[in-house]
């Protein structure tokens, strides 16, 4: 089977993509790997909030989220992140398809914690078949975005999103693309990062906010059988590559 590589681009990174990126893609791509990008875009989610005059609250870095703000997440993803990186892709010479949720059953998810949250989830279930099928001839661009076994839209975290999806997928790589070189420990990224150290950095409260589900994910992601799990600014620098010590 082809190796498969899972990229999660910030919000903050989808809108000032350096050449190395598309480079990357190319060379992946004519390597014969698949790539699936899944997108954030929590920014605009909150600048599109914030016009509306509604509500932006984080915890964690995970957004609390009312029906309205689900609304608004969904028009900004789908409606404004989305498609504007497609039209990036597919500008740079490569093959590109839009993706979310509803497209066959593609992610089934369930409620992270409604009390604290509101309308935001976790993936629990991909549609893997058609989503490798749809991989063979084309990048795949994702939202993160799910839907319950009934219908209802949630919210997910990004990189959450991207590691139960790298997972479910077995890819080789998970890279999170974000607008730091890595995780930064005064002024300077950290190049290998264990669990404990991570640990200490966060109690520390020098790992914060944002910060935050990426450290969870990208653990999370090497625990279940991801093979390589990095932060960086740019494709071409491994920033800080993540390993995971069997305790
Ligand atoms: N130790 C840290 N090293 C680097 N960035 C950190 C750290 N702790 C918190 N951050 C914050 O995390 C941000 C990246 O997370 P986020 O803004 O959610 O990015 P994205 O939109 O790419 O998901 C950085 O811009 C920085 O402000
Ligand atoms: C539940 C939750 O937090 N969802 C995120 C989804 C977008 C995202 O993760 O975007 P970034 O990667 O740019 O931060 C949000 O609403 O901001």
């Amino acid at each position: 089977m082809k190796e498969t590589i899972v990229v999660k681009i910030g919000g903050n990174a989808s809108d000032q993509l350096p050449t190395t990126f598309f480079k990357q893609l190319e060379t992946w791509w004519l390597e014969g790997k698949q790539i699936l990008i899944i997108h954030g875009g929590g920014p605009q989610i909150s600048q599109w909030s914030e016009k509306l005059q509604l509500p932006v609250k984080k915890i964690n870095g995970i957004r609390v989220t009312n029906n309205e703000t689900l609304n608004v997440t969904k028009a900004v993803l789908l409606g404004l992140v989305q498609p504007k990186l497609c039209q990036f892709i597919g500008n740079a010479g490569l093959p590109v398809i839009g993706l979310n949720a509803s497209d066959n059953h593609l992610l089934e998810g369930k409620y992270l914690n409604q009390a604290e949250y509101g309308e935001v989830g976790q993936v629990t279930k991909i549609n893997k078949k058609w989503l490798q099928e749809e991989l063979q001839n084309q990048i795949g661009i994702l939202a993160p975005l799910a839907q319950t076994h009934e219908g209802q839209w949630l919210n997910v975290n990004a990189d959450m999103a991207a590691a139960t999806i790298a997972i479910q997928l077995h890819a080789e790589s998970l890279v999170l693309l974000t607008d730091v070189p890595g995780v930064l420990n005064s002024g300077k990224v950290v190049p290998k990062l264990t669990e404990t150290v991570a640990d200490d950095l966060f109690q520390q409260h020098i790992i914060k906010s944002g910060m935050m589900p990426k450290i969870k994910a990208s653990f999370n992601a090497l625990r279940n059988g991801v093979n390589q799990t990095f932060i960086t600014n740019d494709l071409g620098r491994p920033g800080t590559q993540f390993q995971y010590v069997e305790k």
